[in-house]
């Protein structure tokens, strides 16, 4: 068995050669478009046919710090795991799996090159029709169908086995839950940001609610997750919507990833000055909401498993929850997004520094609310009036 060492182009180039993934003579080309933080992705490509795959191997440590900053090479069988198991419920919103090595931390998948990410693309100004509804259905059947409404739950904790994922669940509690709320080494932010971020590390009852959510993180095995739903992990075109990178996923608390959803939705919201680009973004918040809760509804009284389904009250409080949670996980999103070690372009890359610190103020205030007023946020209208009073001139 071959120990791990990193591909390069030529040994990718001769892993699918080996695999006979082409046909026999293709010229294959092959180019390293991963660019992330903590793996190499190639694509192989027909030169004839432009055809081609991705490999992606997990590399040892974050790229985005350095060789210091460990992490487990499992990350792959997880990914793969997780994408194998909710094939059975979203077929086609994530891309096919077609070799894995764990030893290597290799997947062969399908290759997306002709959508962009929806991170990009909402950058860019470009629209999705289809996204919302996507998404939602995406969110309630993964979450559904993995929970203990959707499977019984002797089998629920046999699978939850092949999903214990602890090491990248600690990036998670320590990036997204703790280091943006204390003076931590990784934290990133402008000068000028200083006195807003020491208000976020001195705010007391701000804090003991991010306990409480990363308490929820910590504790609660919900429903399997992708466990990194921002909107670089999506891929999309005007009717395309493609799932990827679920190397976060684990057992957790129902409304993290609709949370990161939002939170990504609303970075890039209040990125904008268009008021009719905000329109758009409300709506696919809202959409997306409504597409999950009716499809939640539907599969929890047509296919539940749990003895107390008939129940339209405890129906009413799973969502309840569920929508409180995201809320609040999506403040702990925009805070770390803002101050934390891994930033978004579409605050980043905002051109004029004034209205980069000033979108970055209003993202800190933003979090901070969601975070403490989410009991009170009970549907996704109530979120107009926080970004309306949080808006810097
Ligand atoms: N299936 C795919 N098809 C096309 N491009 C892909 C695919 N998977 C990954 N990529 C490219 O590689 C980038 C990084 O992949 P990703 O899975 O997000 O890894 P990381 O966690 O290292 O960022 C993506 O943003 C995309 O540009
Ligand atoms: C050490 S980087 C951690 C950071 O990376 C992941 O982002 P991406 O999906 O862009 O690879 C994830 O959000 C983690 O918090």
């Amino acid at each position: 068995m071959a120990s791990y060492e990193p591909l390069t182009q030529s040994s990718a180039v001769a892993l699918a050669k080996r695999l006979r993934i082409f046909e026999e003579g293709a010229v294959l080309a092959s180019e390293e478009i991963g660019h992330g933080k903590l793996n190499l992705v190639f694509r192989i490509f027909d030169e004839k046919s432009n055809r081609g795959i991705i490999i992606k191997q997990a590399l040892p440590y974050a790229k985005v710090v350095g060789e210091r900053w460990l992490l487990t090479l499992k990350r792959a069988t997880i990914e793969s795991n997780y994408l194998l198991r909710i094939a059975e419920y979203v077929p086609t919103l994530i891309p096919k799996i077609f070799y894995l090595d764990e030893t290597l931390a290799i997947k062969i998948m399908e290759d997306f090159s002709h959508l962009q990410t929806y991170r990009k693309g909402l950058n860019e100004g470009k629209r999705y029709p289809s996204l919302s509804k996507h998404i939602g259905t995406y969110l309630a059947k993964t979450l559904f169908y993995t929970s203990d409404f959707g499977l019984e739950p002797l089998k629920k904790k046999l699978i939850m086995q092949s999903f214990s994922n602890p090491e990248q669940c600690k990036i998670t509690e320590d990036l997204v839950f703790t280091h943006p709320f204390f003076d931590n080494e990784t934290n990133k932010y402008e000068q000028e940001l200083q006195d807003d971020v020491k208000k976020v590390w001195g705010d007391q009852s701000l804090k003991l609610e991010v306990a409480k959510l990363k308490r929820k993180f910590l504790t609660e095995a919900d429903a399997l997750l992708h466990g990194d739903f921002h909107t670089g992990s999506i891929f999309a075109s005007e009717t395309e919507t493609k799932v990827i990178d679920p190397e976060f996923a684990f057992f957790g608390p129902m409304g993290f990833d609709i949370g990161q959803f939002i939170a990504n939705l609303l970075l890039n919201m209040i990125s904008k000055e268009d008021e009719q680009e905000h329109e758009y973004l409300y709506k696919h918040i809202e959409e997306t909401w409504s597409v999950f809760s009716s499809t939640f509804t539907r599969l929890w009284q047509t296919a539940s498993v749990e003895q107390y389904h008939n129940s339209q009250s405890y129906l009413d409080y799973v969502l309840k929850q569920t929508f409180e949670d995201a809320i609040g996980f999506a403040g702990c999103e925009i805070i770390r997004r803002t101050i934390g070690l891994v930033h978004v372009a579409d605050l980043d890359e905002i051109q004029d520094n004034d209205r980069k610190i000033s979108v970055k103020r209003q993202a800190l205030t933003l979090g901070k609310l969601l975070i403490k007023e989410r009991t009170e946020i009970l549907e996704p209208r109530i979120l107009r009036n926080y970004i309306n009073e949080t808006q810097y001139i």
